[in-house]
Protein backbone atom coordinates (compact mmCIF):
# COMPACT_ATOMS: atom_id res chain seq x y z
CA UNK A 1 0.00 0.00 0.00
CA UNK A 2 3.06 2.53 0.82
CA UNK A 3 5.10 1.55 -2.18
CA UNK A 4 1.75 2.56 -4.05
CA UNK A 5 1.38 5.63 -2.90
CA UNK A 6 4.71 6.66 -3.03
CA UNK A 7 4.45 5.33 -7.02
CA UNK A 8 1.89 7.78 -7.67
CA UNK A 9 4.10 10.86 -6.19
CA UNK A 10 6.93 9.90 -8.34
CA UNK A 11 6.93 13.04 -10.98
CA UNK A 12 8.16 10.59 -13.63
CA UNK A 13 4.35 8.77 -13.23
CA UNK A 14 2.91 11.48 -13.78
CA UNK A 15 4.58 12.81 -17.56
CA UNK A 16 2.16 12.62 -20.00
CA UNK A 17 4.63 10.80 -22.66
CA UNK A 18 4.25 7.54 -20.43
CA UNK A 19 2.47 5.34 -22.18
CA UNK A 20 -0.37 3.41 -20.32
CA UNK A 21 0.04 0.29 -19.02
CA UNK A 22 -0.69 -2.82 -21.26
CA UNK A 23 -3.90 -4.59 -19.76
CA UNK A 24 -3.94 -8.40 -19.79
CA UNK A 25 -7.02 -9.52 -21.19
CA UNK A 26 -8.59 -12.19 -19.03
CA UNK A 27 -9.42 -14.24 -22.60
CA UNK A 28 -8.83 -12.59 -26.27
CA UNK A 29 -9.69 -15.24 -28.74
CA UNK A 30 -9.43 -14.29 -32.83
CA UNK A 31 -11.17 -17.00 -35.24
CA UNK A 32 -10.87 -20.21 -33.43
CA UNK A 33 -12.53 -23.15 -34.74
CA UNK A 34 -13.32 -26.64 -33.03
CA UNK A 35 -14.16 -30.20 -33.90
CA UNK A 36 -14.50 -32.98 -31.66
CA UNK A 37 -14.24 -35.37 -34.34
CA UNK A 38 -12.17 -33.70 -37.06
CA UNK A 39 -15.55 -33.52 -39.51
CA UNK A 40 -18.45 -31.87 -37.97
CA UNK A 41 -17.33 -28.41 -36.89
CA UNK A 42 -18.57 -27.49 -32.90
CA UNK A 43 -17.25 -24.28 -32.91
CA UNK A 44 -16.92 -22.23 -35.94
CA UNK A 45 -14.50 -18.63 -36.40
CA UNK A 46 -15.28 -17.87 -32.84
CA UNK A 47 -14.02 -13.92 -31.64
CA UNK A 48 -14.18 -13.52 -28.23
CA UNK A 49 -12.61 -10.72 -25.88
CA UNK A 50 -13.57 -10.54 -21.88
CA UNK A 51 -12.52 -7.45 -20.26
CA UNK A 52 -11.12 -6.94 -17.09
CA UNK A 53 -13.74 -6.37 -14.34
CA UNK A 54 -16.28 -8.20 -16.63
CA UNK A 55 -19.27 -10.10 -15.71
CA UNK A 56 -20.07 -12.14 -18.43
CA UNK A 57 -23.21 -14.42 -19.17
CA UNK A 58 -22.77 -17.09 -21.73
CA UNK A 59 -26.58 -18.27 -22.65
CA UNK A 60 -27.35 -20.65 -25.75
CA UNK A 61 -29.69 -23.39 -26.17
CA UNK A 62 -28.92 -26.86 -25.71
CA UNK A 63 -25.48 -28.38 -27.72
CA UNK A 64 -24.62 -25.37 -28.48
CA UNK A 65 -21.37 -25.23 -27.48
CA UNK A 66 -21.04 -23.45 -24.66
CA UNK A 67 -19.33 -25.83 -22.61
CA UNK A 68 -17.21 -26.96 -25.04
CA UNK A 69 -16.18 -23.67 -24.90
CA UNK A 70 -15.70 -23.12 -21.42
CA UNK A 71 -13.71 -26.33 -21.89
CA UNK A 72 -11.50 -24.45 -24.41
CA UNK A 73 -11.04 -21.23 -21.71
CA UNK A 74 -9.76 -23.93 -19.27
CA UNK A 75 -7.23 -26.49 -21.28
CA UNK A 76 -9.29 -28.91 -20.24
CA UNK A 77 -9.79 -29.30 -24.23
CA UNK A 78 -6.03 -28.15 -26.29
CA UNK A 79 -6.73 -30.58 -29.49
CA UNK A 80 -8.64 -29.88 -32.70
CA UNK A 81 -9.12 -26.38 -32.77
CA UNK A 82 -7.10 -23.92 -34.78
CA UNK A 83 -7.14 -20.00 -33.89
CA UNK A 84 -5.50 -17.04 -34.91
CA UNK A 85 -5.33 -15.76 -31.69
CA UNK A 86 -5.77 -17.54 -28.39
CA UNK A 87 -4.91 -15.79 -24.90
CA UNK A 88 -5.70 -16.44 -21.44
CA UNK A 89 -4.70 -14.06 -19.04
CA UNK A 90 -2.35 -13.37 -21.41
CA UNK A 91 -0.73 -16.68 -21.84
CA UNK A 92 -1.27 -19.24 -25.05
CA UNK A 93 -1.59 -22.46 -22.33
CA UNK A 94 -4.40 -22.65 -19.96
CA UNK A 95 -5.49 -24.77 -17.27
CA UNK A 96 -7.54 -25.36 -14.52
CA UNK A 97 -5.57 -23.62 -11.26
CA UNK A 98 -2.74 -22.11 -13.52
CA UNK A 99 -2.04 -18.83 -14.23
CA UNK A 100 -5.08 -17.04 -12.45
CA UNK A 101 -7.50 -19.75 -13.91
CA UNK A 102 -10.16 -20.91 -11.65
CA UNK A 103 -13.00 -23.54 -13.60
CA UNK A 104 -16.27 -23.93 -11.64
CA UNK A 105 -17.10 -26.85 -14.17
CA UNK A 106 -18.61 -30.65 -13.89
CA UNK A 107 -15.52 -32.85 -14.88
CA UNK A 108 -15.32 -33.87 -11.21
CA UNK A 109 -18.85 -35.42 -11.01
CA UNK A 110 -19.91 -38.31 -9.44
CA UNK A 111 -19.25 -41.87 -10.80
CA UNK A 112 -22.31 -43.94 -11.48
CA UNK A 113 -20.90 -47.50 -11.04
CA UNK A 114 -18.36 -48.77 -8.23
CA UNK A 115 -15.73 -49.88 -11.32
CA UNK A 116 -15.06 -46.33 -12.48
CA UNK A 117 -13.42 -44.61 -9.08
CA UNK A 118 -14.09 -42.47 -6.61
CA UNK A 119 -15.05 -39.09 -6.32
CA UNK A 120 -12.82 -37.29 -3.67
CA UNK A 121 -16.15 -34.95 -2.98
CA UNK A 122 -18.15 -38.24 -1.68
CA UNK A 123 -15.28 -39.82 0.60
CA UNK A 124 -15.47 -40.04 4.47
CA UNK A 125 -13.27 -36.89 5.36
CA UNK A 126 -14.06 -33.84 7.19
CA UNK A 127 -14.40 -30.97 5.15
CA UNK A 128 -10.74 -29.11 6.61
CA UNK A 129 -8.96 -32.49 5.53
CA UNK A 130 -9.72 -31.86 2.12
CA UNK A 131 -6.70 -30.30 0.19
CA UNK A 132 -5.25 -29.34 3.93
CA UNK A 133 -2.41 -27.84 2.64
CA UNK A 134 -4.47 -25.45 0.42
CA UNK A 135 -6.33 -24.76 2.55
CA UNK A 136 -3.54 -23.76 4.95
CA UNK A 137 -1.50 -21.39 2.74
CA UNK A 138 -5.22 -19.47 1.86
CA UNK A 139 -6.40 -19.34 5.51
CA UNK A 140 -7.60 -16.09 5.15
CA UNK A 141 -9.16 -16.78 1.63
CA UNK A 142 -10.40 -20.13 2.82
CA UNK A 143 -12.19 -18.61 6.15
CA UNK A 144 -13.64 -15.92 4.46
CA UNK A 145 -15.49 -18.13 1.82
CA UNK A 146 -16.72 -20.36 4.68
CA UNK A 147 -18.37 -17.41 5.85
CA UNK A 148 -20.01 -15.88 2.32
CA UNK A 149 -21.23 -19.74 1.81
CA UNK A 150 -21.97 -20.79 5.20
CA UNK A 151 -19.59 -23.88 5.34
CA UNK A 152 -19.08 -26.50 8.57
CA UNK A 153 -15.53 -27.24 8.56
CA UNK A 154 -16.28 -30.65 10.45
CA UNK A 155 -18.65 -31.59 8.02
CA UNK A 156 -18.13 -35.41 6.84
CA UNK A 157 -18.28 -35.14 3.01
CA UNK A 158 -20.00 -38.22 2.32
CA UNK A 159 -22.82 -37.29 4.78
CA UNK A 160 -23.29 -33.64 3.09
CA UNK A 161 -26.48 -32.59 0.81
CA UNK A 162 -25.74 -31.67 -2.56
CA UNK A 163 -25.44 -28.27 -1.85
CA UNK A 164 -23.44 -28.76 1.11
CA UNK A 165 -20.77 -30.70 -1.03
CA UNK A 166 -20.86 -28.39 -3.90
CA UNK A 167 -19.92 -25.31 -0.82
CA UNK A 168 -17.13 -27.24 -0.47
CA UNK A 169 -15.65 -27.85 -3.72
CA UNK A 170 -16.63 -23.87 -4.55
CA UNK A 171 -14.42 -22.82 -1.12
CA UNK A 172 -11.86 -25.42 -2.55
CA UNK A 173 -11.78 -24.36 -5.92
CA UNK A 174 -11.43 -20.55 -5.24
CA UNK A 175 -8.70 -20.75 -2.93
CA UNK A 176 -6.05 -19.18 -4.97
CA UNK A 177 -7.15 -16.01 -6.29
CA UNK A 178 -8.51 -15.66 -9.72
CA UNK A 179 -8.19 -13.30 -12.40
CA UNK A 180 -10.63 -15.48 -14.72
CA UNK A 181 -13.13 -17.62 -12.83
CA UNK A 182 -14.76 -20.01 -15.38
CA UNK A 183 -18.59 -21.40 -14.02
CA UNK A 184 -20.42 -23.95 -16.48
CA UNK A 185 -24.02 -24.32 -14.59
CA UNK A 186 -22.11 -24.77 -10.80
CA UNK A 187 -24.14 -22.80 -8.60
CA UNK A 188 -27.73 -24.41 -9.69
CA UNK A 189 -27.89 -26.16 -6.19
CA UNK A 190 -27.00 -23.67 -4.06
CA UNK A 191 -30.31 -22.19 -1.82
CA UNK A 192 -31.06 -18.93 -3.34
CA UNK A 193 -29.67 -17.34 -0.26
CA UNK A 194 -26.43 -18.96 -0.37
CA UNK A 195 -26.29 -18.23 -4.34
CA UNK A 196 -26.72 -14.26 -3.65
CA UNK A 197 -24.08 -14.14 -1.23
CA UNK A 198 -21.65 -16.10 -3.72
CA UNK A 199 -22.34 -13.94 -6.32
CA UNK A 200 -21.86 -10.65 -4.66
CA UNK A 201 -18.52 -12.44 -3.28
CA UNK A 202 -17.48 -12.51 -6.98
CA UNK A 203 -18.93 -9.10 -7.56
CA UNK A 204 -16.14 -7.84 -4.59
CA UNK A 205 -13.38 -9.80 -6.13
CA UNK A 206 -13.95 -8.35 -9.88
CA UNK A 207 -14.54 -5.13 -7.84
CA UNK A 208 -11.71 -5.16 -5.85
CA UNK A 209 -8.74 -6.96 -8.14
CA UNK A 210 -10.04 -6.25 -11.83
CA UNK A 211 -11.17 -10.21 -12.53
CA UNK A 212 -13.69 -11.46 -14.61
CA UNK A 213 -16.01 -14.22 -14.35
CA UNK A 214 -17.75 -15.79 -17.18
CA UNK A 215 -20.67 -18.06 -16.12
CA UNK A 216 -22.22 -20.42 -18.01
CA UNK A 217 -26.27 -20.79 -17.05
CA UNK A 218 -29.85 -21.51 -18.01
CA UNK A 219 -31.20 -19.69 -14.54
CA UNK A 220 -31.40 -15.88 -14.36
CA UNK A 221 -32.71 -14.97 -11.26
CA UNK A 222 -29.71 -13.04 -10.15
CA UNK A 223 -28.36 -12.13 -13.75
CA UNK A 224 -29.80 -8.79 -14.07
CA UNK A 225 -28.80 -7.13 -11.13
CA UNK A 226 -25.08 -9.31 -11.00
CA UNK A 227 -23.71 -9.37 -14.99
CA UNK A 228 -22.05 -6.96 -17.36
CA UNK A 229 -21.79 -8.46 -20.30
CA UNK A 230 -24.09 -11.10 -22.47
CA UNK A 231 -23.04 -13.34 -25.15
CA UNK A 232 -24.97 -15.67 -26.92
CA UNK A 233 -23.57 -18.93 -28.04
CA UNK A 234 -25.44 -19.03 -31.12
CA UNK A 235 -27.00 -22.47 -33.09
CA UNK A 236 -24.92 -21.97 -35.79
CA UNK A 237 -21.75 -22.26 -33.48
CA UNK A 238 -20.85 -18.66 -33.90
CA UNK A 239 -20.45 -16.66 -30.39
CA UNK A 240 -22.11 -13.47 -30.21
CA UNK A 241 -20.21 -10.26 -29.81
CA UNK A 242 -19.85 -10.34 -25.91
CA UNK A 243 -22.56 -7.29 -25.28
CA UNK A 244 -21.54 -4.60 -22.72
CA UNK A 245 -25.81 -4.58 -21.17
CA UNK A 246 -25.42 -1.07 -20.59
CA UNK A 247 -25.41 -0.22 -23.73
CA UNK A 248 -26.90 -3.25 -25.67
CA UNK A 249 -30.05 -1.91 -27.14
CA UNK A 250 -32.34 -5.26 -26.94
CA UNK A 251 -31.49 -5.67 -23.44
CA UNK A 252 -32.19 -1.58 -22.26
CA UNK A 253 -35.76 -2.09 -24.71
CA UNK A 254 -36.65 -4.72 -22.63
CA UNK A 255 -35.50 -2.79 -19.32
CA UNK A 256 -37.94 -0.01 -20.85
CA UNK A 257 -41.43 -2.07 -21.35
CA UNK A 258 -44.06 -1.33 -18.54
CA UNK A 259 -47.71 -2.13 -18.04
CA UNK A 260 -48.58 -5.66 -19.72
CA UNK A 261 -45.31 -6.02 -21.71
CA UNK A 262 -43.23 -5.15 -18.76
CA UNK A 263 -40.51 -7.74 -18.08
CA UNK A 264 -39.97 -8.85 -14.58
CA UNK A 265 -36.70 -10.67 -14.98
CA UNK A 266 -35.37 -8.74 -18.00
CA UNK A 267 -32.41 -11.58 -18.50
CA UNK A 268 -34.75 -14.22 -18.87
CA UNK A 269 -36.73 -11.78 -21.61
CA UNK A 270 -33.52 -10.98 -23.71
CA UNK A 271 -32.61 -14.97 -23.77
CA UNK A 272 -36.07 -16.18 -24.99
CA UNK A 273 -36.35 -13.63 -27.47
CA UNK A 274 -32.42 -14.18 -28.67
CA UNK A 275 -33.23 -17.89 -28.95
CA UNK A 276 -36.91 -17.65 -31.14
CA UNK A 277 -34.79 -15.48 -33.49
CA UNK A 278 -32.04 -17.59 -33.41
CA UNK A 279 -34.41 -20.68 -34.40
CA UNK A 280 -36.02 -18.65 -37.23
CA UNK A 281 -33.44 -17.23 -38.55
CA UNK A 282 -30.66 -20.20 -38.18
CA UNK A 283 -33.09 -23.39 -38.39
CA UNK A 284 -35.46 -24.22 -41.01
CA UNK A 285 -37.56 -25.74 -38.22
CA UNK A 286 -39.95 -22.31 -38.34
CA UNK A 287 -43.60 -22.15 -39.41
CA UNK A 288 -44.28 -18.57 -40.67
CA UNK A 289 -46.92 -18.57 -37.90
CA UNK A 290 -44.62 -19.98 -35.35
CA UNK A 291 -46.79 -22.86 -34.90
CA UNK A 292 -45.60 -25.93 -32.58
CA UNK A 293 -42.48 -23.69 -31.70
CA UNK A 294 -41.97 -25.96 -28.30
CA UNK A 295 -42.50 -29.16 -30.21
CA UNK A 296 -40.21 -28.34 -32.27
CA UNK A 297 -37.30 -27.10 -30.64
CA UNK A 298 -38.00 -29.90 -28.40
CA UNK A 299 -37.63 -32.30 -31.16
CA UNK A 300 -34.60 -30.63 -32.58
CA UNK A 301 -32.98 -30.98 -29.48
CA UNK A 302 -33.46 -34.65 -28.91
CA UNK A 303 -31.70 -35.36 -32.16
CA UNK A 304 -28.62 -34.55 -30.55
CA UNK A 305 -27.41 -37.54 -28.25
CA UNK A 306 -26.81 -37.64 -24.84
CA UNK A 307 -23.30 -34.88 -23.88
CA UNK A 308 -21.67 -37.38 -21.97
CA UNK A 309 -21.70 -40.51 -24.16
CA UNK A 310 -18.71 -39.53 -25.60
CA UNK A 311 -16.59 -39.55 -22.65
CA UNK A 312 -17.81 -42.84 -22.29
CA UNK A 313 -17.26 -44.31 -25.35
CA UNK A 314 -13.76 -42.63 -25.14
CA UNK A 315 -13.10 -44.87 -22.16
CA UNK A 316 -14.43 -47.83 -23.93
CA UNK A 317 -14.99 -51.45 -23.14
CA UNK A 318 -14.44 -54.57 -24.50
CA UNK A 319 -17.80 -54.57 -25.38
CA UNK A 320 -18.74 -51.72 -26.95
CA UNK A 321 -21.87 -51.16 -24.59
CA UNK A 322 -23.35 -48.11 -23.62
CA UNK A 323 -26.35 -47.69 -21.46
CA UNK A 324 -29.17 -45.82 -23.02
CA UNK A 325 -27.55 -45.93 -26.54
CA UNK A 326 -29.72 -47.81 -28.77
CA UNK A 327 -32.49 -46.20 -27.09
CA UNK A 328 -31.05 -42.71 -28.13
CA UNK A 329 -30.21 -43.43 -30.87
CA UNK A 330 -33.33 -45.03 -32.66
CA UNK A 331 -35.39 -42.23 -30.79
CA UNK A 332 -32.80 -39.86 -32.66
CA UNK A 333 -33.05 -41.48 -35.67
CA UNK A 334 -37.18 -41.89 -35.57
CA UNK A 335 -37.39 -38.19 -35.03
CA UNK A 336 -35.21 -37.06 -37.82
CA UNK A 337 -38.03 -39.43 -40.12
CA UNK A 338 -40.46 -37.38 -38.84
CA UNK A 339 -39.25 -33.73 -39.30
CA UNK A 340 -38.39 -34.61 -42.72
CA UNK A 341 -42.12 -35.54 -43.50
CA UNK A 342 -43.03 -32.94 -41.68
CA UNK A 343 -41.13 -30.64 -43.83
CA UNK A 344 -42.08 -32.30 -46.74
CA UNK A 345 -45.38 -31.45 -45.85
CA UNK A 346 -44.69 -27.77 -45.24
CA UNK A 347 -42.94 -27.44 -48.53
CA UNK A 348 -46.25 -29.08 -50.51
CA UNK A 349 -49.18 -26.94 -48.68
CA UNK A 350 -46.79 -23.76 -49.55
CA UNK A 351 -46.45 -24.79 -53.14
CA UNK A 352 -50.16 -25.57 -53.33
CA UNK A 353 -50.87 -21.94 -52.29
CA UNK A 354 -48.30 -20.44 -54.30
N1 LIG B 1 -16.59 -35.30 -25.90
C1 LIG B 1 -17.34 -35.01 -26.97
N2 LIG B 1 -17.11 -35.60 -28.18
C2 LIG B 1 -17.87 -35.31 -29.26
N3 LIG B 1 -18.89 -34.41 -29.26
C3 LIG B 1 -19.17 -33.80 -28.09
C4 LIG B 1 -18.43 -34.05 -26.88
N4 LIG B 1 -18.95 -33.29 -25.88
C5 LIG B 1 -19.97 -32.59 -26.44
N5 LIG B 1 -20.11 -32.90 -27.75
C6 LIG B 1 -21.09 -32.35 -28.71
O1 LIG B 1 -20.79 -30.95 -28.90
C7 LIG B 1 -21.98 -30.20 -28.99
C8 LIG B 1 -21.92 -29.07 -27.97
O2 LIG B 1 -21.97 -29.64 -26.67
P1 LIG B 1 -21.83 -28.74 -25.35
O3 LIG B 1 -21.81 -29.65 -24.18
O4 LIG B 1 -20.69 -27.81 -25.52
O5 LIG B 1 -23.22 -27.91 -25.41
P2 LIG B 1 -23.82 -26.88 -24.36
O6 LIG B 1 -24.12 -25.62 -25.11
O7 LIG B 1 -22.96 -26.74 -23.17
O8 LIG B 1 -25.19 -27.58 -24.01
P3 LIG B 1 -26.03 -27.65 -22.61
O9 LIG B 1 -26.77 -26.34 -22.47
O10 LIG B 1 -26.96 -28.77 -22.89
O11 LIG B 1 -25.08 -27.94 -21.50
C9 LIG B 1 -23.14 -31.19 -28.78
O12 LIG B 1 -23.66 -31.52 -30.06
C10 LIG B 1 -22.52 -32.39 -28.13
O13 LIG B 1 -23.15 -33.60 -28.47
Amino acid sequence: MIEEEKKSEDPVDLAPTRAPPKRTLPVEIRNLTFSYDGEKKNIVDLNCVVEPNSKVILVGANGAGKSTLLRILTGQIFMGMTSETFLVNGKKQVNDQFNGVAYLGGTWKRRRTGFEGMCPYTMDVPAHEMMAKWQQDFKERRDELVRVLGINLNWRMHECSDGQRKKVRLMIKLLRPFQLCVIDEFAADLDIFSRKRFFDWLSKECGERGASVVYCTHIFDQADEWATHVAFMQLNKTLSPVHRLATYEPYQNILKRSGKDRAYCPMYTLVLEELERQYKEQTDLFAEDNRCLADVIMEQQGQELGGDRHEQEAEGDQTGWVSGRLTRQLNAADNEEKRQERKDRRLSSQSNTE
